[in-house]
């Protein structure tokens, strides 16, 4: 950077000085185009369930979920992402639900295409909603590590992906952190002639403990009980790694790029998008989101305020667009000229 001349030739705060000058030197911005709504979808006729650890979040059904889905498309949010909660009689070692086309993320998918073709409709690809331990893969039966294998996995990942591409899903988003699984995805996709299909990956996907409300919130907490992710999730100590990850997914074939967290890794963020340039995506997560809604409840924070500077920050860092639970609000906000 050139050096500026020092003080009082140069005075920061006449740009700052009135609103149409701090307008005109604003170099991020954020706007409804930036912004994918996750939803959890449940079983069942009328149900709404609020989910206590997220104030403003509820697991729906499908008839309430079209309404959601509705909103979102009449404030002009691009995509939702779906995620189900499981019945637990549903739930077994081998996920085998994740790949039945009669199953709830691929009636959702056919049912939100079918009523709003133009919102986007992302689906997780993973099997820990569906596993009866809660983990993203699958484990061998007696192994006392419980460790997640992957090649095995992989295949089931591919069913997954391919099921949801086939009832309609737009984009599929692995969030499992299987190696490989990116290229495994595709070349299923392809042969099914799903050519199409976007693949979002969670290329740099932490083992973060921000992920618990969450859990939760798709009942995944109580399967896995003591059980942790860090044989497949990222440590959160590093960053050369995430680029790596995201170098993999490039090169396999994914057309999205997601880090995971949001705000504690807004350095990753902007690391990918600079060193890499490519399509990157951040999730602000559930446990982001509790803590900004829990400040606010108390009166500790404007929680308005806060999370629009959140959203504004990932912008900033670089992100093209970002998964949040605050979409539909913040879609409302920018629209009321906020
Ligand atoms: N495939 C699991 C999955 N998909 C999205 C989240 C977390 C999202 C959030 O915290 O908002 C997780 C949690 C996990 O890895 O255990
Ligand atoms: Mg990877």
């Amino acid at each position: 950077m050139r050096p500026t001349p020092a003080f009082p030739v140069t005075r920061m705060r006449r740009m700052r000085r009135d609103e149409f000058s701090r307008r005109l030197m604003r170099e991020s911005v954020l706007t409804t185009d930036d912004l994918i709504y996750p939803v959890f979808v449940l079983e069942g006729q009328d149900r709404t369930e609020a989910v206590p650890s997220m104030p403003g979040v509820s697991r729906v059904s499908l008839d309430n979920l079209l309404r959601v889905a509705e909103e979102a498309q009449t404030l002009g949010v691009p995509a939702l992402a779906l995620f189900p909660v499981i019945d637990a009689a549903r739930k077994s070692d081998g996920a085998e639900e994740a790949w039945n086309p009669d199953g709830l993320v691929p009636r959702v998918v056919q049912a939100l295409k079918e009523r709003f073709p133009a919102l986007g409709v992302i689906t997780d690809v993973a099997l820990d909603p569906y596993t009866s331990h809660g983990q993203d893969g699958l484990i061998a039966r007696d192994d006392p590590r419980a460790y997640v294998m992957n090649d095995e996995t992989l295949e089931a990942l591919a069913k997954q992906a391919l099921c949801h591409a086939q009832a309609g899903a737009d984009v599929v988003a692995p969030s499992d952190m299987m190696d490989g699984r990116v290229a495994r995805i595709r070349a299923e996709l392809d042969a099914g002639g799903r050519i199409h299909t976007r693949i979002l990956a969670y290329s740099a996907k932490y083992a973060s403990s921000f992920y618990g409300p969450f859990r939760d919130a798709v009942g995944s907490a109580g399967n896995l009980g003591a059980g942790n992710k860090y044989t497949y999730q990222m440590d959160p100590a590093n960053s050369d790694e995430a680029i790596r990850e995201v170098a993999m997914d490039i090169a396999e074939g994914a057309d999205m790029f997601m880090v995971k967290p949001g705000l504690p890794y807004l350095d990753i963020v902007r690391r990918v998008k600079a060193e890499l340039q490519v399509p990157t995506y951040v999730y602000q997560v559930s446990g982001e989101y509790a803590m900004l809604k829990a400040a606010a409840a108390n009166g500790w924070l404007d929680g308005k305020a806060c999370a629009m500077e959140a959203l504004l920050a990932f912008k900033r860092a670089g992100a093209d667009g970002i998964l949040t639970y605050f979409a539909l609000d913040a879609a409302r906000w920018l629209k009321a000229g906020a």
